[in-house]
């Protein structure tokens, strides 16, 4: 069956008031069933042109200075399945503009600041939905890690026979996305998988793997994918992807203990961040997404130690 999600009229939404003040908290439904909502009312309301820059390029992948530009990914040997095109710009620590973004760097700084100011916010308040200070996250350096990616997918003659992109979890904290009106992008729910149908200038906020393990499985880092866009105008999306960079004086990563009870002991052991990022390297990566993993599969406990509260050591 496919349904079709409209976020504005039901279900997972949340809204920030026109100063960017919360108004209302996020549904914890939203984030711990879907692993999907979306934010309207946010005060910057730009279309970044970064996206609409279209690079013809030969080669598949070419890198300059911390802009990568990547042309119809395959990352499955003879598979069909990325039928769109990308254009990354990476900054760790939080220093937006870094690499050769030409003249699209004054809009990719400015949005790159809006979208860690909505992330901040929304990271408050689902700290808050765990019970959490409303500045924990932010203690913890969430949002200082960003990548941003501005995906193009172009008309498919034959939508039928391949993806966008294939079914995925995204790896890091949260990630924000912002999509043109060519509908396109389907959250998984169950067996069904649901159209998320574009608001104009809303963003969509999803739960990554690395924030379903620091919960403990309490907020969904769920899978998605994007059709082949069957439409002649071209499908465009930016995503900021909210990254792991280091936790405050710490090299080691889990469920926070404070959510850690007797009732709720820990579904997911300890690890460091090599740990984390080897399931991106390419090998393993290709490998997990054969087999459908996501990082909450190859970090969850696998022995009865784990079930002790308190008990960092699997
Ligand atoms: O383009 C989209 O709507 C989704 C992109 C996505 O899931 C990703 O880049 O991880
Ligand atoms: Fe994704």
């Amino acid at each position: 069956m496919m349904a079709h999600l409209i976020f504005a009229q039901s279900g997972p939404i949340f809204y920030t008031s026109p100063t960017n003040e919360p108004k209302s908290s996020v549904d914890p439904d939203a984030a711990r069933t879907w692993g999907f909502f979306q934010v309207t009312n946010h005060v910057h309301q730009i279309i970044p042109r970064a996206a609409e820059k279209r690079r013809n390029r030969n080669s598949t992948r070419g890198e300059l200075g911390g802009v990568m530009y990547a042309k119809e990914q395959r990352l499955v040997p003879g598979g069909g399945g990325h039928r769109h095109d990308s254009l990354q710009c990476g900054w760790p620590g939080g220093r937006a503009g870094g690499g050769d973004t030409g003249d699209l760097r004054k809009e990719v700084v400015e949005w790159d600041a809006h979208v860690k100011n909505v992330a901040d916010k929304v990271m408050e308040l689902l700290g808050l939905g765990l019970g959490l200070d409303a500045g924990k996250f932010k203690e913890l350096t969430f949002s200082d890690g960003r990548a941003m990616v501005g995906h193009i997918y172009p008309y498919c003659p034959q939508p039928d026979l391949t993806l966008g992109i294939t079914p995925h979890t995204d790896p890091g904290i949260i990630t924000v996305l912002l999509q043109n009106e060519i509908q396109g992008l389907q959250v998984k729910h169950g067996d069904d998988w649901v159209d998320v149908k574009p608001i104009p200038g809303g963003l969509i906020i999803n739960i990554g793997d690395f924030l379903q393990i620091v919960s403990n499985g309490e907020y969904k880092s769920v899978q998605h994918r994007v059709l082949a866009n069957a439409s002649r105008e071209p499908r465009i999306s930016i995503v900021t992807f909210i990254n792991l960079v280091k936790w405050r004086d710490s090299d080691s990563y889990g469920p926070l203990p404070e959510l850690l009870t007797p009732e709720k002991p820990a579904i997911y052991r300890d690890f460091t961040r090599q740990e984390f990022l080897k399931t991106f390297t390419a090998k393993d990566w290709i490998a997990n997404l054969l087999w459908r993993k996501s990082n909450c599969d190859v970090l969850v406990c696998s022995n009865d130690e784990c079930a002790k509260p308190d008990n960092g050591e699997c």
